[in-house]
């Protein structure tokens, strides 16, 4: 069975919500059917075993997936109940309203200041030197790394520790005052210390923001979300995926509806 969820979701708004979402890599079908939603100022971890389509999913909400060649997708995803896919609307920004993190931490080959500096620039900032810095702040301090950084602003990103280079690239992702973070893995690469920081900063970020996170780590995911929705094949010798449950995190982690939910939870799958 594909997933619909008829969620008596809580008066939590939507922010994202995908209908009947297929997406392609040429002729392979690698998500089938999908329908969730994502709301406001909540947290969604997207899990499920490796190849099931979570990257997938998580690329298609800002139109990320369109930059592979041979990929196309059917069906509709709706940020604030907009077609992201109409042909009126600009992908760069929709890539505005919703940044991303990506798994490994990719900060530019530039100072620390003007990591932040330069997404400012391109998207359309005219102001002056002094509001400037005030933006690169606020940035820094919204991404819990400003303390740290104070004083070697004109130091390179890429001198910084794992985890706080992943801090520079929540803060690049803030500067530009986007709605949705999406974020791929976004501790996988960091040791257990800088993880839980990772982890303390979204808390914080979704007083601002919505956020949905692709994981591996089941105690990430527990720890972290508010809803979790569960990928898997949609069957034997089926190399499609799709969402297979859909719930609030507590829900999924002490009784999912699923049995393959269960398994994968309990380590019993893959
Ligand atoms: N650029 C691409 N071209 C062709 N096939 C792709 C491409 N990217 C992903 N796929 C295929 O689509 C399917 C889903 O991949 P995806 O990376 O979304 O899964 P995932 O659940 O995020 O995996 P993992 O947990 O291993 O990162 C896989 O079968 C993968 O091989």
């Amino acid at each position: 069975m594909t997933g619909s969820f008829n969620l008596i979701m809580d008066n939590n708004h939507v922010v994202l919500e995908t209908k009947n979402l297929n997406v392609f890599y040429g002729n392979f079908l690698a998500i089938k059917d999908v329908n969730f939603q994502v709301f406001r100022n909540q947290i969604t971890a997207i899990i499920g075993p490796s190849g099931c389509g979570k990257s997938t999913l998580l690329r298609s909400f800002n139109r990320m997936n369109e930059l592979v060649p041979s990929a196309r997708s059917e069906g509709k995803i709706l940020f604030n109940g907009e077609d992201i896919y109409d042909p009126t609307i600009d992908p760069v920004e929709v890539r505005r309203k919703i940044g991303m993190v990506f798994q490994k931490p990719n900060p530019f080959p530039k100072s620390i200041y003007e990591n932040i500096a330069w997404g400012l620039k391109i998207n359309g900032f005219r102001g002056s030197k002094s509001e400037m810095d005030d933006l690169v702040e606020q940035a820094l301090r919204g991404a819990a790394l400003w303390d740290e950084v104070k004083d070697k602003l004109d130091q390179s990103g890429l001198s910084l520790s794992g985890g706080q280079q992943q801090r520079l690239c929540i803060a690049r992702a803030i500067a530009i005052k986007p709605e949705v973070i999406l974020m791929d893995e976004p501790a996988s690469a960091l040791d257990p210390i800088a993880t839980l920081k990772i982890e303390d900063l979204m808390r914080e970020l979704k007083e601002n923001y919505t956020i949905v996170i692709v994981t591996h780590n089941m105690q990430e995911a527990a720890r972290v979300s508010d809803y979790t929705a569960m990928m898997m094949l949609t069957g034997e010798g089926e190399r499609s995926g799709t969402v297979i449950e859909f719930d609030r995190t507590n829900i999924i982690f002490t009784r999912p509806k699923d049995k393959r939910t269960e398994d994968y939870i309990t380590g019993r799958f893959g």
